[in-house]
């Protein structure tokens, strides 16, 4: 009798382990590794999930094997190379396999759908299973037989299974505006109005300004433009405009792109072309650094190497930052591959993504560019794995299980024999000493494309007495920067740099900024408590009234919002086109992308926006780039504090003078002499490596030391400490002394959800009971779900807050 290894859903310690169950008679042969069946589990007859992970002839087991109940798969979900990563992530991330196992697949595949036998010959038999109809729904009623037969048939493909997704969302119907007018006619029939007809005065000036963003939605109107329904209604009654209803307007990211052909290399590019081709063919799982400058061409390398992959008969990988926010880089690559890609991301709907993830499932694209979870892609053939902008905090997921798509990415590249490529203008300190030990193999880029220079940074010191004089956020010399390239009728970018906004303490007077004593990160200003507090060992003090550095009272929280640096930018230059992108603008949709692409076809003048305007954007026009305030990142409560805010100047930075003009950077600081300034000035990344290097030395941390990072979460504070002392004790017992152990200290947000939380992080070189103690302890105390602990361990955390 067949036995089938089941990894069940019940996310619990106890059940982290195959449970086996014998395969009835009628499903030998139809159950195989990968895919996913019912079964009872418990005492009572509850039905639930598994992962078939085995198939296997004999049980070591003596009593009686429960029986599969059904399955729910009819094809294997998962490949084999999934199941074996499945087990690797689970030990890597302390998760439950049944979490790595679900998060493996799209999301759809965990919601509601349906399947569906489609006949792909006309056989008697299987005219016989479809009984006249075109299709055949799968649902519990069949029975074995039938299944078997499908089965079957599948094998000989006679018949595919498809499965559709209930897609509510994609079904509803819109109303949308339209209009055959073109924009001589519009303008002419809102001369012709009354000058107090207002509504239909900005309707029309709408229209004639967005034809090309015809047709668009009531809603969008009304909610983005402020225009109303009744002067929509009004101007259809004059004929100005028609309404229409339509199911679906955005085209997913990437469905304009231009098709472009193969650049003739630099030297520098070649060079690294050649090597990354070389393992390419020789099948060779080495890791490739690419340290390239803003600007040096690195995404031509991307294409290039790609390239020679499909040449070999192999596919491509390719992982970029949360992709919605990078619809250039995605345009490149469909621009050069066309529909041999497919492309995963968040912005599209669960049904388009569940298309995507099908025909990489059925060999129909060669190349994938996604977002982080686009790592468990179910491609084959993988011949070469890209990640752009590897230096990225969002490669790591935040929640359970806590990966990171470079390991998982690592992983992959052995199995395949192929080779990895991380590429960045500014590196990860991680990457980059894993290169210096040649661990990874550095390329570097020094040379912007055509040899065009860096872009000139100036730094502004904002403690100078004609800068702390003006009213605002804007230096004479930034506000004379932007005058000049409105003048030009260049572009500009202005960054507000948000992270860490206004929980530490900064003096206007001298830049200071409150550091623990101990740690070397600033302190954060806990508002439960009114105490300012180390996040690592705990350390704490009251708020201070005046500056303990220069005595002024000119010390307190630092921040400002992009609206108000909008309204300022309006105020001082009334004749600009300002467009902002923030969390609130870009909230809808394929607004980003919209706000880009507006931008990119320069019908505005000045870009403001946050963090996500940093990267990757590449505009010939913009010729300059100012930064309201560059310490914001720098007095993150992270000892990763200068290596962002290095990353953030330099990337920013680099968005100026890409083509033939020559850029101007505008840095305005509080902290002009900090060398993350400095050399983010310079564009200089190897001495900011070597003098971080030397600082995480100093301080014992990433990645002169690994870091493990333990949360404890209880709705009673009292035990949240006793557990957290607990813990520690643990540790401590099966640590060597050379292992660093801080806290217990409060998160960032000590109190969230009624719960409270505390956090161990624990430094160290080479621990090798730690692995092991901690997975002890997480079988202690989570198998006893009823004390309400909650213990989280995170590997190599991103962020510590
Ligand atoms: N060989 C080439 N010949 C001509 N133009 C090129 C070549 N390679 C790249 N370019 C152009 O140079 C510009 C910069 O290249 P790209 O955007 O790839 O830079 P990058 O290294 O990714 O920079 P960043 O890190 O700032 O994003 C692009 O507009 C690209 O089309
Ligand atoms: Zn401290
Ligand atoms: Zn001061």
């Amino acid at each position: 009798m067949a036995v089938a290894e089941i990894i069940v859903d019940v996310p619990t310690m106890q059940t982290n382990r195959p449970f086996e169950y014998s395969i009835p008679e009628t499903l030998t042969d139809v159950v195989v590794p990968g895919m996913r069946v019912e079964v009872p589990f418990g005492r009572g007859k509850r039905q639930i999930q598994g992962f078939v992970m085995a198939v296997k002839e004999e049980s070591n087991f003596k009593g009686k094997l429960k029986p599969i109940t059904r399955v729910i798969d009819l094809r294997p979900v998962l490949s084999k190379e999934m199941l074996d990563l499945s087990y690797w992530l689970a030990d890597q991330t302390y998760s439950f396999q049944i979490s790595c196992l679900q998060t493996m697949l799209p999301s759809v595949m965990r919601a509601k759908y349906q399947q569906f036998v489609i006949p792909k010959a006309d056989t008697p038999e299987v005219k016989k299973l479809l009984r006249g109809q075109t299709q055949l729904e799968i649902t519990n009623q069949l029975s074995d037989e039938e299944i078997r037969l499908i089965n079957k048939l599948r094998k000989n493909q006679q018949v595919d299974i498809s499965y559709v997704v209930k897609n509510k969302a994609q079904q509803v119907k819109r109303q949308a505006v339209t209009t055959d007018l073109n924009q001589i006619q519009l303008l002419e029939a809102k001369n012709a109005l009354r000058s107090n007809a207002k509504a239909q005065i900005k309707l029309l000036d709408f229209l004639a300004n967005h034809l090309n963003d015809l047709p668009i939605e009531m809603n969008v109107l009304e909610k983005d433009y402020e225009i109303g329904r009744s002067a929509i209604k009004t101007a259809e009654k004059n004929q100005l405009l028609k309404i229409i209803e339509v199911t679906k307007l955005r085209k997913p990211v990437g469905i304009d792109a231009k098709k472009t052909t193969k650049l003739q290399l630099t030297a520098e590019q070649k060079v690294a072309v050649d090597q990354i081709s070389t393992a390419i063919t020789q099948q060779h799982p080495e890791t490739f650094l690419i340290e390239g400058v803003t600007g040096s061409g690195k995404t031509e390398v991307y294409l290039q190497t790609i390239e020679k992959a499909l040449q070999v008969g192999k596919n491509a990988l390719m992982l970029v930052p949360e992709i919605s926010l990078t619809p250039q880089m995605v345009n490149r690559v469909v621009g050069r591959f066309g529909d041999q890609v497919a492309v995963l991301h968040s912005g599209l709907s669960s049904g388009e993504r569940y298309d995507e993830w099908t025909r990489i499932e059925k060999g129909e694209v060669k190349v994938v560019v996604g977002a982080r979870s686009a790592v468990f892609a179910p491609l084959g053939k993988i011949g070469l794995i890209i990640i752009d902008e590897e230096h990225e905090a969002s490669y790591k997921q935040d929640d359970n299980p806590r990966y990171n798509a470079r390991d998982v990415a690592l992983w992959r590249s052995k199995v395949n024999k192929c080779p990895v490529v991380l590429g960045s203008a500014t590196p990860s300190l991680e990457s980059r000493a894993r290169a210096e030990k040649g661990v990874y193999h550095l390329i570097r880029m020094t040379k912007r494309i055509n040899n065009q220079n860096l872009p000139h940074v100036e730094i502004v010191d904002m403690r100078d007495a004609e800068n702390s004089a003006v009213k605002g956020d804007f230096s004479p010399a930034l506000q004379a920067a932007l005058q000049k390239t409105l003048d030009k009728h260049d572009q500009a970018i202005v960054l507000l740099n948000r992270r860490g906004y206004s929980s530490f303490m900064m003096c206007r007077e001298c830049g200071f900024v409150l550091k623990c004593p101990n740690c070397d990160v600033s302190l954060t200003y806990h508002k439960d408590l009114g105490k300012m507090k180390c996040h690592y060992c705990g350390h704490e003090e009251p708020v201070p009234n005046s500056c303990p550095n220069c005595r002024s009272k000119k010390i307190g929280f630092y921040g400002t919002g992009t609206q108000n640096i909008e309204q300022q930018l309006n105020a001082l230059f009334p004749k600009a086109r300002v467009l902002r992108m923030d969390v609130d603008t870009t909230r809808r949709k394929g607004a980003h992308a919209k706000i880009l692409q507006k931008f990119g076809s320069h019908q505005a003048d000045i870009l403001l926006g946050t963090q996500m305007i940093a990267k990757g954007l590449d505009f010939p026009d913009v010729t300059l780039v100012g930064v309201i305030n560059a310490d914001t990142t720098l007095s993150l409560a992270d000892f990763r504090a200068s290596e962002r805010t290095f990353q953030l100047l330099t990337q920013v930075s680099g968005r100026a003078g890409r083509a033939d003009k020559t850029g101007h950077v505008v840095i305005q600081t509080y902290n002009p002499d900090h060398y993350a300034i400095k050399d983010a000035a310079k564009q200089d990344y190897e001495t900011f490596f070597k003098q971080e290097m030397y600082i995480r030395h100093q301080a014992n941390y990433t990645p002169y030391y690994f870091t493990t990072l333990i949360s404890v979460a209880n709705k009673d504070e009292g035990q949240t400490l006793k557990q957290s002392y607990w813990l520690k004790r643990q540790l401590q017992s099966s640590l060597s002394k050379d292992a660093i152990l801080l806290g217990p200290s409060p998160t960032m947000i000590s109190r969230k959800q009624n719960k409270y939380y505390y956090q161990i992080i624990v430094k160290y070189k080479h621990e090798p009971k730690l692995h092991q103690k901690l997975l002890e302890i997480l079988n202690e105390t989570q198998a006893d779900a009823k004390k309400g602990f909650t213990i989280a361990i995170d590997n190599e955390p991103q962020h510590i807050d």
